[in-house]
C-alpha cells in the first residue's frame, strides 16, 4: 500500500496533447477506476504512473519516491494477458518474482520458498488454486486474465495498475474478473488504479472515479458524486437516457446500485 502524488502531470506526442495539467492524490489502499472515452489519456497516464512514458513536465511520486521508470512495487495488468500458454497457471503466476530472483535460478524453476508459497496464496486470492498445474493455454480468457492478476500480485506491488483489464470479456466474466482484482486489492490493502470502458463495471466496482477528458481530469469524486450527469461529462453525447429513466422510474435510483447498473450496457 502507498500514497501516489500525481501533480501538473502533462504528456504530449508531437502537436497530440496526451495528458494536460492532471492532479490528483490517492491515498493508501484506495480503489480508483479511471474512465474516458478513446483517446481520453487513460493509458497514457497509466503508462505514466508505470514508469514506461516519461512525462514531458509535471511529477509522479509513490510514498515521496519519484517515479522515473518501471519500478517493481508498481505492477500492471493488461488487457491483453501476455501469459505463457504452454506453461502451467502456478508456473505464470511464479513469473510475478522474476524482479527478484536471478535470470539463470528462474531459467531451472529454482524459485525461493517463499516466492512458490505467495504464488500459491496468489493463485487462491483468484480462485484458480485448484487449478494451478493447469496448462494456461487450456484455461477460458477470464481464468487466463485471473493467472495475470496472481502474476501481478507475486510481484508484491505497492500500487496495481490495470488498462482495460476486462475489455475482451464477455459481461459475466468481465463481473468474475473485476470482483477478484476488487478482493485481491482489498485483502491486500493495495492501491489500484484501473482504467475501464463499460460504465455499469465501473459505477458497480469503483470506490473512487477520475473522469478524464482531451487529456484533462474533467473528473475527480467518490460514488455519490458520481451522477448520470457526470458520466454525460466524461462521454460527451453518449447516450445515457436509460439511466435516466431508470432514475425517474425507480426503483433503482441509486446509480450505483448493482442492478441499475446492470440496466445499462455499453
Ligand atoms: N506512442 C504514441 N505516439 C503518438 N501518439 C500517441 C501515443 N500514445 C498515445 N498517443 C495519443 O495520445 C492520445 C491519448 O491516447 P491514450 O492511448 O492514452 O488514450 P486512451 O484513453 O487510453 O484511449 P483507449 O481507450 O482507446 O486506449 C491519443 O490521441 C493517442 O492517439
Amino acid at each position: 500500500m502507498s500514497t501516489i502524488e500525481v501533480t501538473n502531470l502533462s504528456k504530449s506526442y508531437g502537436s497530440v496533447q496526451a495528458l494536460q495539467d492532471v492532479s490528483f492524490t490517492i491515498p493508501d489502499g484506495e480503489f480508483v477506476v479511471l474512465l474516458g472515452e478513446s483517446g481520453a489519456g487513460k493509458s497514457t497516464l497509466l503508462r505514466c504512473l508505470n514508469g514506461i512514458t516519461t512525462p514531458t513536465s509535471g511529477s509522479i511520486t509513490i510514498d515521496d519516491e519519484p517515479v522515473n521508470g518501471p519500478r517493481n512495487d508498481v505492477a500492471m495488468i493488461f488487457q491483453q494477458h501476455y501469459i505463457l500458454e504452454q506453461m502451467s497457471a502456478y508456473s505464470n503466476a511464479l513469473t510475478g518474482a522474476l524482479g527478484r530472483t536471478s535470470f539463470l535460478k528462474s531459467l531451472f524453476s529454482r524459485y525461493p520458498e517463499d516466492d512458490k508459497h505467495e504464488a500459491l496464496r496468489a493463485l487462491e486470492t483468484v480462485g484458480l488454486l485448484d487449478q494451478a498445474n493447469q496448462r494456461a493455454g487450456n484455461m477460458s480468457g477470464g481464468q487466463q486474465q485471473r493467472v495475470g492478476i496472481a502474476r501481478a500480485l507475486v510481484q508484491n506491488p505497492n500500487l496495481l495498475l490495470a488498462d482495460e483489464p476486462v475489455a475482451s470479456l464477455d459481461p459475466a466474466s468481465a463481473e468474475t474478473v473485476m470482483r477478484y482484482i476488487r478482493q485481491a486489492a482489498s485483502e491486500r490493502d493495495l492501491s489500484t488504479v484501473a482504467s475501464l470502458h463499460q460504465v455499469n463495471i465501473a459505477r458497480e466496482f469503483g470506490e473512487r472515479f477520475l473522469g478524464m477528458k482531451e487529456g484533462e481530469l474533467v473528473f475527480d469524486g467518490y460514488r455519490d458524486e458520481f451522477t448520470v450527469d457526470v458520466i454525460d461529462e466524461i462521454y460527451g453525447d453518449i447516450e445515457t437516457e436509460a439511466i435516466r429513466e431508470e432514475r425517474t422510474t425507480g426503483p433503482n435510483d441509486d446509480p450505483t446500485t448493482r442492478s441499475g447498473a446492470r440496466a445499462h450496457e455499453y
